[in-house]
């Protein structure tokens, strides 16, 4: 579990302090995945470099499993780094190690002898998927499979956290999936728990449990992935969900136009045609459609509404667990 309390960080600036961090709370549960987005500027790199304890805020408290790190010194501080695994930002492999190397780095500083070095370095090319580039240098790697050694590297002395700083910047689409999977079997497998800063919401839709929105140094928005999609005027839904169209000329010739969220196998198979034998209404999809958050399929819609229990309908459909946003259009137009 980390918890960021309070932190605040200023860089002296050509005009005046920056505030780059402007009293950041958050936290991540043990074991889960939380995506730090925000537009560039944010203080994303900052807050990561102060959970790393690369940098140091100027006050509040960075908690891992209970202890305070901004508050620790010396050999105590050194213990709580080995805590905290970093895939720094861009390609940060030692070109004249092998992948392997590159892997035994952190153990080899840490005096790990000989064989238990092999066969932990052993279990973490495995878990990133490249036990055969054992002996190839970064050179010969593809960018993806790079970052996975990085991120082999980052898990070598066993953190409980793993930190990622942009670690699909570079990479085309299906190299960025391969390392995402990375960073998904390190929570799955092992259990650690992984902040990831990036600007690709596809990161968040694909690996995050939780986000956290960054703005001008602030947390403008904090929670679970699936919980901020169903709140219509959140930032994750309007980044992650499919877009409706208005069309107004359609939507006139129903009773009843809403927007619908719809989180899970059940929902999205079933609420809607449910709602319409229930209610006896006639629904139709006007708009919007399915999406996958994760493994979770979801689905934002668009419906037109007609017959004379379509507030019945929609108010249970909102019972069920869909999120319901009713639309001004319709006749006799009702809003929520
Ligand atoms: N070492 C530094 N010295 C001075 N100003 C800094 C320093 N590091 C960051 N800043 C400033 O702090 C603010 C936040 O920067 P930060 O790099 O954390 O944002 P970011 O969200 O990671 O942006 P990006 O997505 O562009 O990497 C910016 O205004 C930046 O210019």
């Amino acid at each position: 579990m980390i918890t960021v309390e309070n932190l605040t960080k200023t860089f002296p600036g050509s005009t005046g302090q920056v505030r780059a961090l402007d009293g950041v709370n958050l936290d991540v549960a043990a074991g889960s995945v939380l995506g730090v987005v925000g537009p560039s500027g944010a203080g994303k790199s900052t807050l990561a470099r102060c959970v790393a304890l690369l940098e140091r805020p100027d006050s509040g408290a960075i908690r891992v499993d209970g202890t305070d790190l901004v508050s620790l010194g010396g050999t105590a501080l050194r213990a709580a780094r080995r805590q905290i695994g970093v895939v720094p930002q861009g390609d940060s492999l030692l070109r004249q190690r092998t992948a392997a190397g590159n892997v035994a780095l952190p153990l080899e500083s840490a005096g790990v002898p000989g064989p238990q070095r092999r066969t932990r370095v052993a279990e973490l090319l495995d878990l990133v998927g490249l036990t055969d580039k054992a002996g190839s240098y970064p050179d010969q790697l593809s960018g993806g499979q790079r970052q996975r050694i990085a991120v082999a590297r980052a898990l070598a002395a066993s953190p409980s956290v793993l930190l990622a700083d942009e670690p699909t910047s570079a990479l085309d689409p299906d190299t960025t999936g391969s390392v995402l999977t990375v960073l998904d079997r390190a929570r799955a497998e092992l259990g650690v728990t992984v902040l990831v800063v990036t600007h690709d919401m596809g990161v968040v839709r694909k690996i995050c449990d939780d986000v956290a929105v960054l703005d001008g140094g602030r947390v403008v928005e904090h929670g679970k992935v699936l919980d901020l999609v169903a709140d219509a005027s959140s930032r994750t839904a309007a980044a992650l969900l499919p877009a409706v169209d208005q069309n107004p000329a359609v939507e006139g010739a129903y009773d009843r136009v809403a927007d619908v969220v719809l989180v899970g196998f059940a929902a999205v198979g079933a609420l809607l045609p449910e709602a319409t034998n229930r209610f006896g209404v006639d629904l139709n999809l006007l708009g919007g459609g399915l999406t996958r958050l994760g493994e979770t399929p979801v689905a934002r819609f668009r419906v037109g509404l007609t017959g004379e229990r379509s507030d019945s309908a929609l108010e249970w459909i909102a019972e069920a667990g869909g999120a319901v946003r009713r639309t001004l259009a319709g006749p006799q137009g009702v809003a929520a």
